[in-house]
């Protein structure tokens, strides 16, 4: 069977009735294809630290992340959003099990940029364990906490966490987010980008933020896998179903035509490049 690895944003969780149909969809999605869930919690890292009257902030959309920091956000991250998510996961009639990139060494992570902090990177590692549970046909929900060789959590972001997911299990890739896709300047959805689309678009200030990364993880990820990644919305889950008949949703990410735009900041290169 065919890997799917679907990311949700943090929002994803707040919003219950929404995220119970998608995990309706991905039930009917499991009838077909093996299915693999990466989730991010930004909105749960700054509740969390704003309670602890805590400030944070992102250079180029990654959370700078302080080392006294990080025992916090791997709380929100793979305690509260996990759990979560899984929670909603048994709600929809799921057998979801939570896990961290660094559980049954699927990643392997690094310091990013030690101006960022505990910021990782990761690489694909062993798939063994997300074999083993897709063959036994459970739902890996897992978070963007990783851990460095010295045994050292990081804090990854979700996008470049399901990239790497993706290339670990030779998978298709759709990144959900709570805008349809990727808008022009005029707020339309762009159907299909290639990399010099987007190098364009991010220039001109149309891509922004988190948005950033989130285009730049589906180019790497589509670069290195040889084929489009998607990005839509998780708001309209139906509409996912769709990708069973090869229909387009929100916006196709094809393999960029120039190699060096597809560079995340400082990142290194996956095994899979
Ligand atoms: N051109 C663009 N098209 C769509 N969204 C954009 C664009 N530029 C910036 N954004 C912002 O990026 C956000 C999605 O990125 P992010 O907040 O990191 O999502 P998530 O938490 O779902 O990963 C959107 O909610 C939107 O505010
Ligand atoms: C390094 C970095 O930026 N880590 C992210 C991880 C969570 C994430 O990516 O969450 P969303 O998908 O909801 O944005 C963070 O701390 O917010």
């Amino acid at each position: 069977m065919n890997t799917l690895v679907i990311k949700v944003g943090g929002a994803f969780m707040q919003a219950d009735e929404l995220a119970l149909e998608l995990l309706g969809v991905i039930k009917q999605l499991q009838q077909k294809l093996c299915v693999v869930l990466v989730h991010g919690g930004g909105p749960m890292v700054e509740e969390l630290l704003a309670a602890l009257n805590m400030t944070s902030h992102k250079i180029a959309g990654l959370r700078v992340t302080p080392a006294d920091q990080m025992p916090l956000i791997a709380g929100a991250l793979a305690g509260t959003a996990n759990k979560q998510l899984c929670g909603l996961a048994i709600k929809a009639d799921l057998n979801p099990v939570g896990l961290s990139l660094a559980d049954g060494k699927m990643c392997l992570g690094s310091v990013l940029n030690p101006e960022l902090g505990r910021v990782g990177s990761v690489v694909a590692g062993d798939p063994q364990l997300l074999k083993l549970l897709l063959s036994n046909e459970m739902l890996p929900i897992i978070s963007s906490i990783g851990a460095d060789s010295e045994g050292k959590l990081l804090n990854i972001n979700a996008d470049q966490a399901a990239t790497v997911i993706a290339q670990l299990l030779n998978a298709e890739l759709i990144l959900l987010s709570d805008v349809p896709g990727v808008l022009d300047a005029n707020k339309e959805l762009l159907t299909k980008l290639d990399g010099e689309q987007i190098a364009e678009l991010i220039d001109k200030g149309v891509i922004r933020d988190g948005m950033i990364v989130k285009v730049q993880a589906a180019l790497t990820a589509a670069e290195s896998l040889g084929r489009s990644v998607t990005i839509a919305s998780w708001k309209s889950a139906t509409k996912l179903l769709g990708f069973l008949h090869h229909e387009a949703v929100g916006t196709l990410i094809s393999p960029a035509i120039s190699p060096t735009s597809t560079t995340l900041p400082h990142s290194k290169k996956t095994k899979a490049d």
